[in-house]
């Protein structure tokens, strides 16, 4: 016990000392961008422009990196939104004379709504062809600022003069090299805020496992479109602040310019603080520190490029961590979940249950008369009608291809029923989309686990609570500053913890990444997901695949858990001996069609499974 409240106490020294050190790192930050920023602005006007180019450059690269990075959105219309915030910035000062501090937020929030409206039309398409879209964005937008001729044409335009700093404040220097590093620290502080916040395990959901974040709650096109339209936000903020630079003209926007801010993020490091700043500094920079033939020049870079791709496709920064990770690496727990290491369902718990509890009359669910086909005039499920009782184990079986996966994704959202009703908890949840599930208590698995292998075991876990935090995704953008956002994090680690725990994951897997366990350990992981939110109902689509066998008896014991705590429990799988062991009821289908459904006793003795499923 006394060890126990040592290690606590432990942990709270640790924990306070880092976020000392957190505090005291945040502030050398600050001290070390000001003293930098006021160099710059003392400096000469070849270091100046230097380093403001090489700002804005950060600016759209972070941009890019917030879709490209985060939301695996690959968009070559970053040039052509940067030039609306430049152009639009020229243009309405120059002809109507606004102050450039209104025209600030009217580039920003202006270009940001362009990006919804970009973003909501490309995004029905994805990949190479949101790609392609963005790109024709970007093409359309330097043909219409080339042919205009109230954009000056081929030649361009003088942008703005940024007003001086008044008489008080000379001693600060250069105000445009304020101005552009204020511009720049501010994208650091949104970008690196989402990259901290609980919201961003959840963007790398819809990114690399967009079922298991729409199973989550996430509406995932509705957050990559309000993702695309922030990004394009800074890309008119990158706009803005570069209009006071010189001269805006077509050739500073063309698509090799969209094409270089993708090989910015790509070169310094996707995804990660540092990268795309790095890359944008070290791409923007080059050509003016490294005066050589622009022919070489070229050559030079393709070559470095398709090095970093090929050999270190994270970049710059990538090289970087592997190498530090590759120090620190830790072994793993041994590979079975019931290891030492793990925590297995304590037996105390378990004792401590007794008897088995009876199962309600009670419906959770119920399908009634479900048709669906995958193509118009084809029939997959042909009027499929299943009650499954509150607080009850219910099998779901049938030889392949007999629609039980249909089925499951039918009850879970992720398809809709041509006909027929799904009623849960008293709620008709048929026309729900995926997204609103967790909502009436719903949450599910699937037969090959869809996760996020970059992320820990724990911060898949703790995706599983996404529809339980309030507003997350808009205090992401400023999420160290919110109180309420350390106490989120705290609950969402401690909740998770405890989820992983319950399925016989200990704190020895909590900290690993998905890529390096086992598929023992993807599959709790899943379970642990898809219980941390506490859902009344939980699918299971084949949680013993792949598992061994002590893997099995721990995925029952947890089974058997969930219904003492009253969980409903949908189960489909393969092993009937586990179906009828641990299942009050069974459902069985057969080529799209119901054979029976009722008690595991009843349907193990039914002539007709033993006929379609049993082959006997
Ligand atoms: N995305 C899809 N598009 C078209 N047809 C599909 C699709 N998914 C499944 N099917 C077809 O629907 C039928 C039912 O498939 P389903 O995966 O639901 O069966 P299942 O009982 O879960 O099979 P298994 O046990 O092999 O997973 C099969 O004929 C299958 O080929």
């Amino acid at each position: 016990m006394t060890a126990g409240i040592d290690m606590a106490a432990g942990r709270t020294e640790r924990a306070r000392s880092r976020s000392r050190f957190i505090g005291l790192g945040a502030v050398a930050l600050v001290v070390v961008y000001l003293a930098a920023n006021l160099g710059v602005a003392h400096g000469s006007y070849y270091v100046q422009n230097l380093a403001e180019v090489g700002a804005v450059f950060a600016i759209l690269a972070l941009s890019l990196d917030l879709v490209a990075g985060m939301t695996g959105l690959y968009s070559l219309g970053h040039a052509g939104l940067f030039a609306l915030g430049a152009y639009a910035t020229t243009l309405l000062n120059a002809n109507l004379g606004w102050n450039v501090f209104i025209l600030l937020p009217l580039s920003v929030v202006g270009v940001g709504i362009v990006g919804v409206v970009l973003g909501a039309l490309s995004l029905r398409v994805s990949g190479l062809y949101f790609a392609i879209m963005t790109f024709i964005f970007t093409l359309v937008v330097t043909v219409l600022i080339s042919d205009l001729d109230f954009t000056g044409g081929l030649q361009g335009i003088a942008g703005p003069t940024f007003p001086d700093f008044p008489e008080g404040l000379s001693f600060l220097g250069s105000s445009v090299a304020w101005c552009v590093g204020i511009a720049f620290l501010v994208t650091v502080v949104i970008v690196w805020s989402i990259r901290s916040s609980a919201f961003y395990p959840v963007l790398l959901a819809i990114r690399d496992a967009e079922p298991f974040a729409a199973s989550a709650g996430v509406r995932t096109g509705v957050v990559r479109v309000m993702m695309f339209g922030l990004s394009a936000a800074l890309a008119g903020l990158a706009g803005w602040a570069f209009s006071f630079l010189g001269f805006v003209s077509p050739g500073q926007f063309n698509w090799t310019v969209s094409v270089n801010i993708l090989v910015m993020v790509i070169l310094g490091g996707i995804n990660t603080r540092l990268g795309p700043i790095i890359g944008a500094i070290f791409i923007s920079a080059f050509p003016v520190v490294i005066s050589i033939d622009p022919l070489v020049q070229e050559v030079i870079f393709g070559a470095i490029f398709v090095l970093v791709i090929v050999f270190f496709p994270r970049g710059i920064v990538g090289i970087v961590t592997s190498l530090a990770r590759r120090i620190r690496r830790r072994p793993l727990p041994a590979t079975e979940p019931s290891a030492p290491d793990t925590a297995p369902i304590a037996e105390a718990e378990l004792a401590a249950a007794g008897e088995e509890p009876q199962v309600s009359d009670e419906i959770a669910l119920e399908v009634r008369d479900v048709r669906f086909g995958y193509v118009r005039g084809t029939t997959v499920l042909d009027g499929i009608d299943m009650r499954v009782r509150r607080g009850s184990i219910h099998g779901l079986i049938g030889p392949n291809g007999s629609g039980k996966s249909t089925l499951v994704n039918l009850i879970s959202g992720a398809l809709r029923p041509t006909t027929g009703t799904i009623e849960a908890n008293g709620h008709r949840i048929e026309r729900l989309g995926a997204a609103g599930r967790p909502a009436r208590g719903i949450m599910r698995t699937f037969q090959t686990a869809v996760l996020v292998r970059e992320l820990s075991v724990r911060q898949n876990a703790g995706i599983g609570l996404y529809s339980r935090v309030p507003r997350i995704s808009g205090r992401s953008l400023a999420w160290p500053l919110f109180p309420s956002a350390h106490r989120d994090d705290r609950a969402i680690r401690t909740r998770a913890t405890a989820a992983l725990a319950r399925v016989g994951l200990g704190s020895g897997w909590a900290t690993a990444r998905v890529a390096d366990v086992p598929h023992g350990v993807e599959q709790l992981t899943q379970l642990a997901a898809a219980t941390v939110g506490e859902p009344s109902i939980l699918i299971l689509d084949e949680p013993l695949a792949g598992l061994s066998s002590g893997e099995v008896e721990q995925v029952s014991e947890i089974l058997r858990q969930l219904k003492r705590d009253g969980v409903t429990v949908i189960v489909v799988e393969h092993q009937t001996r586990f179906i009828f062991e641990m299942c009050d009821e069974v459902t069985v289908l057969a080529a799209g069609e119901l054979v029976t459904s009722g008690s595991a006793a009843a349907v193990r003795a039914d002539e007709r499974v033993r006929e379609v499923y049993l082959g006997q």
